[in-house]
């Protein structure tokens, strides 16, 4: 029943539009159902099987008591098919009386003689005139929907879906132009553009999720082949902002190389979010596919409370848009006159680490930790910005982030150790933190970084500065696992352990040119 208000509040939109369509009210639209339900009540005396006529559809015809102001039905026929009436509103008749049409597919087999013939009951032959709107709706039924008789697969199916969505007029136009096949092979272009309204897109694998990953997961080439026009890419071009009908903008309050950040109020639910506004046109499908795997990426992951939350995302006018947690500031030095004290460096470090590990564990590596994707939240840390995560395999295309946080192998290209690069990453922006002043693009502080060399910090533990030390040295191998950086007695500082204080209290300072050594 709520199918059939929504086609008939579609269709009623479509009605209003256009002079011609209210003769088709009195005439094609409700002719068609009378004379179905003269039938219906014909073929039930003897046919059981057609007993349940929907009841949307007597209704209707009750309702309006059209019988006596109706033309012979050999007229209406007529005038349909000689061209009197525009074939897309005879079209889109079918659909407002819930007939079986081209996008109900379930609906389909309420007239059809498979129904007769389950119940075995032989029904009088429908009149001549009714058996081409019939055979009309089911060779409609036929082209765009499976029926159980169907001997199309599923996969003809969607490839029959994508060619009427996406080529839709070429088809149209040949499938139309076979002037004796018209009654056959007939779709009409409101058809096609109602059905593309109407069927959604097909579902993407995640290359993220593990139990797709046995499957030959190739996002940017063979994926862009098969499923080429999947993601519309121009939603809200009809001026319906998702964007806009969803969220109120309160303000900007951020921007990356491609993007803008938002401050948000959710009209229904009355939260703030932020929402990441990716400005770069996604024109292709590749383009699109690619900005998606943010998104994915963020989904496969789940709730983490050291993760920036991800509540949902849609493409508007070949945009991507991403509805996030929102976060105080970020611990980007230029950004914020943030000064963490080396507890909270050490709070940021333990719960970074906390969701790295999280995110290494589900095979995926963030390969842009940096103080800027780097959240606090009420005092929490969190890591954000997935735009260049990927699998820890390396089996999708890498696009490494920001070049001052990332380790030589990195640039060397070499991938074989990708969960060890966050850990680099994110020794190389805590350090920053610490010092409090951001790093050059390049030059030798940079070079001296990728060789694991820190200048000291006076004013810090040498526990912190080992820690950091170790965090960035030159060999993958070497530095330490998230989870290890987790299980870390350093942290039982900053999470109340006495015992660990005791130890730290101990520690001696060795200096040397770059960085002190701890010793016992
Ligand atoms: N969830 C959030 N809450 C609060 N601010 C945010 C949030 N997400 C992003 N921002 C702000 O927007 C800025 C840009 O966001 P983000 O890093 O996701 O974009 P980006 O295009 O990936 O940038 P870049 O390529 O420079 O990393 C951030 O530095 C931050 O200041
Ligand atoms: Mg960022």
């Amino acid at each position: 029943m709520k199918r059939a208000q929504r086609r008939n509040s579609r269709r009623g939109r479509t009605k209003m539009k256009s002079a011609p369509s209210k003769t088709l009210l009195s005439e094609g639209y409700l002719a068609q159902p009378q004379r179905l339900l003269q039938q219906q009540q014909l073929q039930s005396t003897s046919c059981s099987s057609l007993n349940a006529v929907p009841s949307c559809f007597q209704n209707l015809v009750a309702s309006e008591s059209a019988v006596e102001h109706l033309p012979p039905s050999s007229d209406i026929d007529m005038d349909i098919y000689s061209g009197g009436v525009d074939e897309k509103d005879f079209i889109l008749s079918q659909d407002f009386f819930c007939t079986p049409d081209y996008i109900t597919p379930e609906c389909q087999n309420t007239f059809t003689t498979s129904d007769n013939n389950k119940g075995n009951i032989s029904c009088p032959n429908p009149p001549e005139k009714m058996k081409t709107t019939k055979s009309k709706i089911l060779k409609q039924d036929s082209i765009s929907a499976k029926s159980p008789d169907s001997p199309l697969s599923d996969q003809q199916i969607v490839e029959l879906s994508k060619d009427n969505c996406c080529n839709g007029e070429s088809r149209t136009e040949k499938t139309v132009a076979t002037g004796s096949e018209k009654g056959l092979n007939y779709v009409s272009q409101s058809a096609v553009s109602l059905r593309c309204h109407v069927m959604p897109p097909p579902c993407v694998k995640n290359p993220y999720l593990k139990d797709v990953l046995d499957m030959d997961v190739d996002p940017f080439c063979s994926w862009r082949l098969k499923c080429s026009g999947y993601f519309p890419a121009s939603i809200g071009a009809d001026c319906l902002s998702r964007y806009r009908t969803d969220f109120h903008e309160i303000e900007q309050i951020g921007n990356g190389n491609f993007s803008r950040v938002f401050k948000v109020l959710k009209r229904i639910d009355g939260c703030l979010y932020a929402v990441k506004h990716i400005t770069r046109q996604l024109h292709q499908d590749t383009e699109r596919r690619k900005a998606l795997m943010e998104v994915q990426a963020l989904a496969a992951l789940g709730f983490h409370e050291n993760i920036v939350a991800y509540y949902s995302s849609w493409f508007e006018n070949e945009q991507l848009y991403i509805q996030m947690e929102l976060c105080d500031c970020s611990l980007a030095i230029q950004k914020s006159s943030l000064i963490l004290t080396e507890g909270e460096v050490l709070q940021a470090i333990h719960q970074i680490a906390k969701a790295l590990e999280f995110v290494h564990e589900r095979g995926i590596a963030h390969l842009d930790v940096k103080p800027d994707n780097i959240y606090l939240k009420n005092g929490v840390y969190k890591l954000g910005d997935f735009g260049c995560a990927r699998l820890l395999d390396a089996s999708l295309p890498i696009d490494e982030g920001d070049a001052r946080y990332m380790p030589q192998e990195i640039l060397n290209e070499t991938y074989d150790h990708l969960d060890k690069v966050d850990i680099f990453s994110l020794g190389v922006s805590m350090y920053e933190v610490l010092r409090g002043s951001p790093l050059p693009d390049s030059g030798p502080q940079i070079l001296n970084l990728r060789e694991g060399k820190l200048s000291l910090l006076p004013t810090f533990s040498l526990q912190l500065q080992n820690l950091l030390k170790v965090m960035v040295d030159p060999d993958p191998n070497r530095r330490p696992s998230a989870k290890e950086i987790v299980e870390n007695p350093i942290f039982h500082r900053v999470l109340g352990n006495a015992k660990s204080n005791a130890d730290i209290s101990t520690t001696k300072f060795q200096p040397d040119d770059h960085f002190g050594k701890l010793v016992n």
